[in-house]
């Protein structure tokens, strides 16, 4: 188990606070009534087989989709539903699937990353008076300071798209990290790394959550995942199905079965599954009879 987890004091800020979230598409719900809360300091994970809702509920936090009921509230505000606001606000985000602007250079996409900090405004920046310089020189500044810190400051002026996989993933943490958060969402950031690069990845959420950024992660991952949080939740078909410690929400038996597809009682969707099971076998049954 992690020896560089922190406790979380009950009394720690609370930086996220969702409460009764739900996504609706249509007839399909899927994020029902999920409550979740990240304290300062912390590292919360977010796990659930394929389609649990996991993504749709980081939309749901970042203003991507404005959820059908529920409220999200970032440091006791709650957030106005557009990503640009809630950035502002303090949420920063990678996603699954890399975005970079890959023909822009390494430091030119945490410059961009920056944006939601510069104050300059249009006629500044097209006059390029003093104000507009010192804050473009500030905004250089920090974002060398984060390449630093990701270890990519030797390759600042390589096109994003000729860096490795790895780095690539490092550059997005770089760039949410450029809008100075006070907590940060990432959404499977070992999808497709090896296990020397899932380990840099491990200590740079841990670095990130040392400079006093909380963190909340999707992963499939378990090793990573266990390892990492103070507290996980496990998401089964938009329904939050357990919270806990890692220890406990490894050995709970209800976690097992969803990974496992097992239905158990109570399960969302075990309705379903026993009709289908129960159709089956009839149907198995009726077979067999023909045939003899
Ligand atoms: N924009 C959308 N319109 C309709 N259905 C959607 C939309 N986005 C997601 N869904 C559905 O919502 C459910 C949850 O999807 P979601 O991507 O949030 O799951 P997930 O837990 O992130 O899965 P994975 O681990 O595979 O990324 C799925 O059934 C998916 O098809």
């Amino acid at each position: 188990m992690n020896t560089m987890t922190t406790t979380t004091p009950e009394t720690a800020t609370t930086v996220l606070d969702a409460s009764g979230v739900t996504m609706r598409f249509g007839g399909l719900t899927a994020v029902r009534d999920v409550d979740l809360t990240v304290k300062a300091g912390e590292i919360v994970g977010l796990i659930g087989p394929n389609g649990a809702g996991k993504t749709t509920f980081f939309n749901c936090l970042t203003g991507l989709y404005v959820p059908t009921e529920g409220k999200v509230r970032y440091k006791g505000t709650v957030l106005p539903p557009k990503p640009h606001l809630v950035t502002q606000a303090g949420i920063a985000r990678t996603f699954q699937n890399i975005r970079l602007f890959a023909n822009m250079t390494v430091l030119e996409n945490v410059l961009v990353g920056r944006h939601t900090r510069t104050k300059e405004g249009l006629w500044s920046a097209l006059l390029r008076g003093p104000g507009f310089k010192k804050a473009e020189a500030a905004s250089h500044a920090r974002a060398m300071e984060l390449l630093e810190f990701i270890g990519l400051q030797d390759k600042a002026d390589h096109l994003a798209r000729n860096l490795p996989y790895g780095d690539q993933r490092k550059l997005e943490i770089a760039r949410a990290l450029a809008s100075d958060p006070g907590l940060l969402l990432l959404d499977e950031p070992t999808a497709g790394m090896n296990p020397q690069e899932t380990r840099v990845t491990e200590e740079l959420i841990f670095a990130i959550r040392d400079m006093g950024i909380a963190v909340l992660v999707i992963e499939h991952d378990m090793r990573f995942i266990f390892n990492l949080c103070d507290r996980v939740a496990c998401l089964v078909q938009g329904e939050k199905l357990v919270e806990g410690t890692p220890g406990d929400v490894q050995a709970d038996e209800r976690v097992v079965a969803a990974y496992l597809g097992t239905p158990f009682e109570g399960a969302p969707g075990a309705d379903e599954v026993a009709e289908v099971e129960a159709a089956e076998a009839h149907s198995t049954t009726r077979t067999e009879g023909e045939t003899q």
